[in-house]
């Protein structure tokens, strides 16, 4: 047996009875690596000792089940010697799953510390100067593909919510839908645990009905594509009227304020620097955090050497990442906007079904930079079965009363909704609703993302 925190070494006991289940022992400082594949179920629960996924504490003897996704469980602390423990039922040879020492937990550990430390400099400064009031840190996170950035950004915010801090959570990946649909850019302000559960590790946006965690309510902006160069010029100018709302909720906000912003990006290297550029000025990003990515550290060190008070710091890639490919990537999308209409197995919503009359809205629809001279513009949809059926329709918080596609891009998001059909003959859509409740007489926006129910 080796000994705890000097390399242990990974142990998997083994059967503990009864059929299936397998007893698995977490060593301080290991990770439990797992992965499952979409419709399987991986359930396990920890019986003993501090287990958690990307900074969000585990329950303890409560039973947990995860599908569809490439995670890790940690450990963080020794337990009794050794006995930080989960069980699971695996009885899916499908099912990836094993224990490192090699982690680089503590380095974050140690970067939430820095940022937690800026947070609590800055609350102190704003009791004792309520007059010049600072904003906490701004954290923006950048890196390769499959750098680990997602994941970086879920721990600083379960760490931040554990120190009882209350940072704005900016989801600038459209690919992912954070607390919204993939296509959409948010910004949330987190003060309670992340749903390790729910499709995309991160959890539900309010609901009609009551939920195991408490909801998320994002700022929504609609982008409409899961790649940010379908459109860039709209992705960027989404991004820079995210950043308005966001430094203004900071303004309104003490607690917020207190507990700055984390930045979560897609693939970004030094060829995007005007993006990474706008989102710095846009944010008024203090601490850029590079995963894994020395040369690309030292290239924004170079270019932005005339912001004194920007630091730049670059932390490792974990061993334990995933490569994630397009078919799995698409299907947690699925899941995910399936989870926003249909809630999971332990928050069942009801979604509603109801026909509209497409002579009561204005539908635009988002455009491709190479179809338009202009790219930063909605132009009228012509609505058809062909692009408008198994399609996501934002809803904006625009009234139909308003006549020009140009103000759409001021506008934020309510909700979106899930065209199954668009009869051509009657000019009826049928529509799904998150929940039961009049149609709002709203402008609408077609994205170009697809699902079929
Ligand atoms: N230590 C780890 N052990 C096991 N899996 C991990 C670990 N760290 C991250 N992962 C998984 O690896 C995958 C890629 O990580 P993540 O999504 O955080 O990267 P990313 O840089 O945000 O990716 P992208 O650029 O595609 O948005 C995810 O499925 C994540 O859950």
């Amino acid at each position: 047996m080796s000994i705890p925190g000097f390399g242990a070494e990974a142990q998997v006991y083994s059967e503990t009875g009864s059929k299936g289940l397998v007893e698995v022992a977490i060593p301080e400082g290991s990770e439990w690596r797992i992965e499952v594949p979409h419709k399987t179920i991986l359930k396990f629960k920890v019986t003993e000792g501090v287990a958690e996924i990307f900074g969000t504490e585990l329950p303890i003897n409560v039973e947990l089940q995860i599908s569809g996704t490439k995670t890790m469980v940690y450990a963080p602390i020794i337990y009794e010697t050794f006995k930080n423990k989960t069980v699971m039922s695996n009885e899916s040879e499908e099912i990836v799953e094993y224990l490192s020492n090699d982690s680089v937990m503590a380095n974050y550990i140690n970067l939430h510390l820095v940022v937690e430390a800026m947070r609590q400099q800055v609350s102190d400064n704003n009791i004792l100067n309520p007059t010049e009031l600072q904003s906490g840190p701004r954290v923006l996170i950048v890196g390769n593909g499959n750098s680990g950035k997602t994941s970086l950004a879920k721990l600083l915010s379960a760490y931040a919510i554990k120190s009882d801090s209350t940072p704005v959570l900016v989801n600038l990946n459209p690919r992912d839908g954070v607390f919204s649909l993939p296509g959409s850019l948010t910004a949330t302000p987190i003060s309670d645990s992340l749903d390790v559960e729910s499709a995309n590790g991160w959890g539900f946006t309010t609901t009609s009905g009551s939920l195991f965690h408490n909801p998320k309510q994002p700022i929504v902006k609609n982008y409409g594509f899961v790649d940010v160069n379908e459109n860039l010029d709209l992705y960027k100018y989404q991004v820079s009227k995210l950043g308005v709302t966001v430094l203004s909720r900071l303004e309104e906000d003490i607690a917020c304020r207190n507990g700055g912003v984390i930045i979560d990006t897609p693939a970004l290297g030094i060829k995007d620097f005007t993006v990474i550029e706008n989102i710095v000025s846009d944010f008024e990003v203090n601490l850029i955090v590079v995963l894994g990515n020395e040369r690309l550290m030292i290239d924004l060190k170079k270019r932005f050497k005339h912001k004194s008070a920007l630091q730049i710091v670059k932390v490792p890639k974990s061993e334990g990442l995933v490569e994630v490919d397009e078919a799995f990537i698409r299907r947690t999308q699925e899941e995910s906007i399936k989870e926003y209409f249909n809630g999971n197995y332990k928050t069942r919503l009801s979604p509603f079904k109801t026909d509209i009359d497409v002579n009561d809205h204005t539908i635009y629809k988002c455009v491709l930079s190479s179809d338009v001279n202009s790219a930063l513009s909605f132009l009228p949809a012509e609505p058809s079965s062909s692009n408008l059926d198994n399609s996501i329709l934002a809803i904006t918080q625009l009234p139909s009363t308003h006549k020009s596609g140009r103000e759409l891009l001021n506008t934020s998001i309510l909700g979106y909704v899930h065209v199954s059909k668009f009869d051509d003959a009657k000019g009826k859509i049928k529509v799904l609703l998150p929940f039961p409740g009049g149609f709002p007489r709203n402008m609408l926006i077609s994205t170009n993302i697809g699902f079929n129910e």
